[in-house]
């Protein structure tokens, strides 16, 4: 299938730049390069080429590139113009590029788009390309490319392949049973495999919040009472001045949000308005997005000057997990009691902050060096997955129904996963039949 404009987008990044690398996509890919550039660089060969508008006047040199599709990143044809990285010089190729008849601007992901409608990759594999594109720390890296180049996709699809073959067994027994050739009862055997299958999703599944964390980040959130120092530690740990801090209490109001690189990991922290008692309303309604983000959180760090007299006081103030910190021992007399604290801070000394980030450390994921992340990372996959583990259990009750319902359950969960990566599919259903058995002799 091939789209019928071609698009074309700068696809580097911000300008000015070294070099800017403009795309093309589409049936006037080659016709656009030959009367912009005098003639077409060989397929897959870089050519240095003059960039000129419609009046002839030069824009450019660049380095351009023409590939023929289908055995292209989109799959139709594609070409590349590796020019100046000014913001004169794109403008000026972007505008003469726009002159063109039945060349438009791509829209957002529309190459990718292009690529996934022309089969040149799946659904889950757009997904991680889009993720690695945004990936910050090594382990949002290492997640997205196993999912981009196909990690993710190779499993589901096996997956798909047990369904697909469980349900060629059952047609065969409910239609060929009483045929010499069709060994008996053989949907029986599929049983367990769909049970292994099963435990098999329900596993993966069981690795969401991991995936959730390594994607998005782990949630960090830093309350406690007015004044304890919550935007002083935020600060601290951002290493720029982020928060207002003064000793005002009740300074921070909206909730901040800072990314950090902990070992590779995302964490997202996030400063929110002290806990207390107050009636004003901007406050109020500070506190109250206070409360819900801690309800969110993957770990609350309930920040306090005076440990041992507030823990009580805040009380049971999350369901999350909790590290207890005091705050300010540089001011503190070393001999009072820590209170229970989990760890002593100081932003003013330093001290106490490597324990504190050890400390956090700990709620990340543990995930081996150098091994491959086939975790599921999106509500979408999950969702997914799900209903497919749903549909198999359904057909795996013991009372179910006919043979035929029990079949029509897993022709769903196979549905369900073939949504997952984009290929739902019901025609190799009749390949596999006939592979196993000699039916059409
Ligand atoms: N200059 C440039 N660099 C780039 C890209 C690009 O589009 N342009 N990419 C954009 O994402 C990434 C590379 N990904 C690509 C994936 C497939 C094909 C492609 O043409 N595939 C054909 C031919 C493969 C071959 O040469 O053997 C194919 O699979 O049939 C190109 C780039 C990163 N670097
Ligand atoms: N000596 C000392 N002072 C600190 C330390 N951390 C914060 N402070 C001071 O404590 C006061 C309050 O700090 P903030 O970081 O604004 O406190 P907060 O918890 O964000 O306060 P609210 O936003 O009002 O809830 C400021 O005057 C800070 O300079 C510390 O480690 N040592
Ligand atoms: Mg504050």
């Amino acid at each position: 299938m091939t789209s019928k404009d071609t698009i074309f987008a700068l696809s580097s990044g911000a300008l000015p730049s070294g070099v800017a690398v403009i795309r093309l996509s589409g049936p006037q890919s080659q016709e656009t390069i030959a009367q912009l550039c005098g003639r077409v660089p060989l397929a897959r060969h870089a050519s240095l080429l003059p960039i000129r508008d419609r009046n002839g006047v030069m824009l450019d040199q660049g380095i351009v590139l023409y590939f023929p599709g289908p055995t292209s990143f989109t799959g139709e044809d594609c070409a590349e113009l590796q020019i100046h990285g000014g913001r004169a010089t794109v403008k000026a190729v972007l505008a003469a590029l726009s002159d063109f008849e039945g060349l438009r601007s791509a829209e957002a992901g529309e190459f990718s788009r292009r690529a996934f409608l022309n089969g040149r990759m799946d659904l889950v594999e757009a997904e991680g390309l889009a993720d690695l594109i945004v990936a910050e720390t090594e382990m949002q890296r290492r997640l997205a490319a196993e999912q981009a180049s196909g990690g993710l996709s190779v499993l589901y699809d096996s997956w798909s392949k047990r369904l697909t073959h469980a349900r060629a067994m059952i047609e065969a027994e409910l239609d060929f049973a009483d045929e010499d050739d069709v060994p008996g009862s053989v949907a029986a055997a599929i049983w367990h495999d769909m049970s292994a299958l099963e435990q098999e999703i329900i596993n993966h599944l069981a690795e969401a919040r991991t995936g959730e964390i390594v994607r998005d980040g782990l949630n960090v959130v830093i309350a406690g009472p007015p004044n304890a120092g919550k935007s002083s530690l935020l600060n601290h740990l951002a290493k720029r001045d982020v928060a207002i801090v003064t000793d005002v209490p009740g300074t921070t109001r909206d909730i901040l949000s800072v990314d950090l690189d902990l070992s590779g990991f995302a964490v997202r922290l996030h400063d929110t308005a002290g806990l207390r008692e107050t009636d004003d309303v901007v406050e109020r309604e500070g506190i109250r997005r206070t409360h819900l983000s801690m309800a969110q959180a993957h770990l609350v760090l309930l920040l306090s000057e005076e440990p041992g007299a507030d823990w009580p006081l805040l009380g049971d103030l999350s369901s999350r997990p909790v590290l207890r910190v005091g705050t300010k021992t540089d001011k503190a007399d070393p001999s009072w009691p820590d209170g229970g604290a989990d760890v002593m801070i100081s932003v003013k000394s330093g001290e106490g902050i490597e324990d504190l980030i050890s400390a956090i450390a700990r709620y990340l994921p543990d995930l081996e060096s150098g091994s491959a992340l086939a975790l599921p990372t999106r509500q979408r996959h999950i969702a997914s997955l799900t209903t497919a583990r749903e549909q198999i259990r359904r057909a795996l009750e013991p009372d179910a129904e006919g043979l035929d319902i029990r079949a029509e359950y897993l022709r769903l969960a196979g549905q369900a996963l073939g949504r997952v990566t984009g290929r739902v599919d019901v025609e190799n259903l009749l390949d596999v039949i006939f592979s196993e058995f000699c039916i059409g002799k």
